[in-house]
Order: C-alpha cells, then sequence, then structure tokens
C-alpha cells in the first residue's frame, strides 16, 4: 500500500544502519516520513496546545493587537486569510502564531531574528510554546543526523549549521468551515520554506501529500510527529531530498466539522549559512540545479514575499 511509513526514532541507537536506510528511502520516495519513539512527553504537547487553543478563543480584536506589519509575521499573530500559498489567488482558511528562536540581543544574527512577542492574556503561553519548540528542535537536530549519514556527510554535518537557526514553531487554528463551495482551502499546495517540518499532533484529518501525482493522505499512528522536507534543504542536497507539495483540505462538502489546530515547527538554518548544493549531491546523473549562491536569510526573504506574508 502506497503509505508515508512511520519509523522509530530509538532505533538511530539500537540498528543505526537500518534506521538510516528506511528513514532515508522514505524522504527520496515521499519527502515525508512520520516519527514515533520520539520522547516527547504527551503532557508537554497537550499544555502547549490549551495555550494555543486559549489564545486563538480570543476576540479577534484582542488577537489582532498581536498582528505586526511588515515583517513577514516573523514573530505574534497572523490573521484568518492572509497567508496565500505560491501562485494560489486564494488565501489560505487558518490564523496562525509565530514563535521565533530566543537569542541574546547582541547576538550576531539579532537584526534578522527579531524578539518574540506574548500573548499577555494567556500567561502559560510563553512557557509552553518555548519548551515545545526546544523539543522539537532537539528532535529536528536528531533527524537532521539520520538525513546526514544517508547521503554520506559525517553524522554532526547539520548541527552547527542549525544551532542558531531562524526556526519556527506555529501554532494554527483552522476554523470550522461554515460555507459550502468557498475556492479556498485551509492551506493550498504548498512546499515548506525550511529544512525540515516537524508537525505535531493535528487534531484532524485533512494533510495530503502529492505522491505520483496522486493525493495521499496523511495517517499518524499514535504519537508519531509528521516530518518532511523544505525548499533549503532541497537546494542544499540538490534535489536529493525532495521538499514535497503537501496541502490541507477543507471537510468534505455537507459534513459538519469543527474547528482544525496544528503546529508546525518549521527548522531553519542558521541565517547566513549557504545553501548551495552539497558537492557529495552532485553527481554526472544530477549535476547541479543552481548556479547562484543564495543564504538561508536571502532565500526566506524571496520566498515571504512569494506567500505574500511580506
Ligand atoms: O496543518 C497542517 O497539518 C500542515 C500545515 C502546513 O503544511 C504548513 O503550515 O506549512
Ligand atoms: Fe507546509
Amino acid at each position: 500500500m502506497n503509505r508515508v511509513p512511520t519509523l522509530d526514532i530509538r532505533r538511530y541507537d539500537s540498528e543505526r544502519e537500518a534506521f538510516v536506510h528506511e528513514m532515508g528511502q522514505a524522504f527520496q520516495k515521499y519527502g515525508f516520513c512520520c516519527v514515533s519513539g520520539h520522547g516527547i512527553a504527551p503532557e508537554l504537547i497537550s499544555l502547549a496546545y490549551e495555550a494555543f487553543h486559549a489564545f486563538f478563543a480570543l476576540p479577534t480584536s484582542v488577537k489582532q493587537q498581536y498582528h505586526i506589519p511588515g515583517t513577514g509575521g516573523a514573530r505574534g499573530y497572523t490573521p484568518f486569510m492572509v497567508e496565500t500559498a505560491k501562485g494560489s489567488q486564494w488565501a489560505d482558511l487558518k490564523e496562525f502564531w509565530h514563535v521565533g528562536r530566543e537569542i541574546p540581543r547582541d547576538s550576531k544574527y539579532a537584526e534578522v531574528m527579531a524578539p518574540n512577542v506574548w500573548p499577555s492574556e494567556v500567561p502559560t503561553f510563553r512557557t509552553q510554546a518555548l519548551q515545545l519548540f526546544d523539543a522539537l528542535d532537539s528532535l529536528g537536530v536528531r533527524i537532521l543526523r539520520a538525513l546526514a549519514l544517508f547521503i554520506g556527510l559525517p553524522e554532526n554535518f547539520f548541527d552547527t549549521i542549525v544551532d542558531q537557526g531562524n526556526s519556527i514553531l506555529r501554532p494554527i487554528h483552522y476554523p470550522p468551515v461554515t460555507e459550502k463551495d468557498v475556492p479556498n482551502v485551509r492551506a493550498g499546495a504548498h512546499e515548506d520554506i525550511n529544512l525540515i517540518t516537524l508537525l505535531v499532533g493535528a487534531s484532524a484529518e485533512g494533510l495530503e501529500v502529492l505522491s505520483d501525482g496522486a493525493w495521499l493522505p496523511i495517517t499518524t499512528q499514535g504519537d508519531a510527529i509528521v516530518v518532511n522536507i523544505g525548499d533549503m534543504l532541497q537546494r542544499l542536497t540538490n534535489h536529493v531530498y525532495p521538499s514535497t507539495t503537501h496541502r490541507v483540505v477543507n471537510p468534505l462538502n455537507g459534513r459538519t466539522d469543527g474547528p482544525r489546530f496544528s503546529v508546525p515547527f518549521f527548522l531553519h538554518p542558521n541565517p547566513d549559512a549557504l545553501l548551495d548544493p552539497l558537492p557529495c549531491c552532485i553527481t554526472p546523473d544530477n549535476p547541479s540545479r543552481y548556479t547562484t549562491s543564495l543564504t538561508a536569510h536571502e532565500f526566506l526573504l524571496e520566498r515571504l514575499r512569494d506567500i505574500k506574508l511580506l
């Protein structure tokens, strides 16, 4: 059956070679892999969700106060129907919040990594969001180690490329779809911008990935976290790891449906990391697909304009 596999990341320690191979193959085939055995406590996830629910339940006028125009939505709140998938004319049926990495304000990256903002109406939001940020950041580094080994790089190759990465935790609220036959969808077909995305605990179905020309629903087992490749890793690996198109569809027409919540973590490189194709991914069969040199920050700005956040 055509299905994105779920792999237990504890096997990285107990049977590394087989695990790295299976995970590498899943990412090469689907651009996606589900990860179980990750050790992120269910309470951490549920307490974070509680705080995010509480925020999205606030009146629009209150939430709107945390929208910071002109910043690409990098921190704080982005209202309903703003983000629009690249090339689409219909805005997504979602609102979301962005949490960034907490860095010292004298860091060399401070200019491009703004301080976080926090909703004072939800006192637990900050602690829960930062705990989840850190847990997903650490898990992401472990996944990148397996991805590095599979393509012949040293295990720790990505560690220093992402240690101050401009990563984003994005709690999303998709309100109930009440109108029938709207042209907009919850999240239009798109590829992620970053290196890898870790998606924790979507509260309802709807995520689909394009596989061999057909939309394949992602169904997770237990507490598995959905992981996918983004455009930055696709570029860095000269498309050895594909950034696969995915979307979130509306509930089927006529079905009454509640809201949907999800929390992707977009793991980014450090802003000055170069995204030029790695020599190990350039072969006679797969010559370099890029001629221009680009940093992660330059790439990000270009893509934020594409999706109407800048
Ligand atoms: O909500 C989801 O399940 C996926 C969201 C997503 O693909 C994104 O925000 O990039
Ligand atoms: Fe996405």
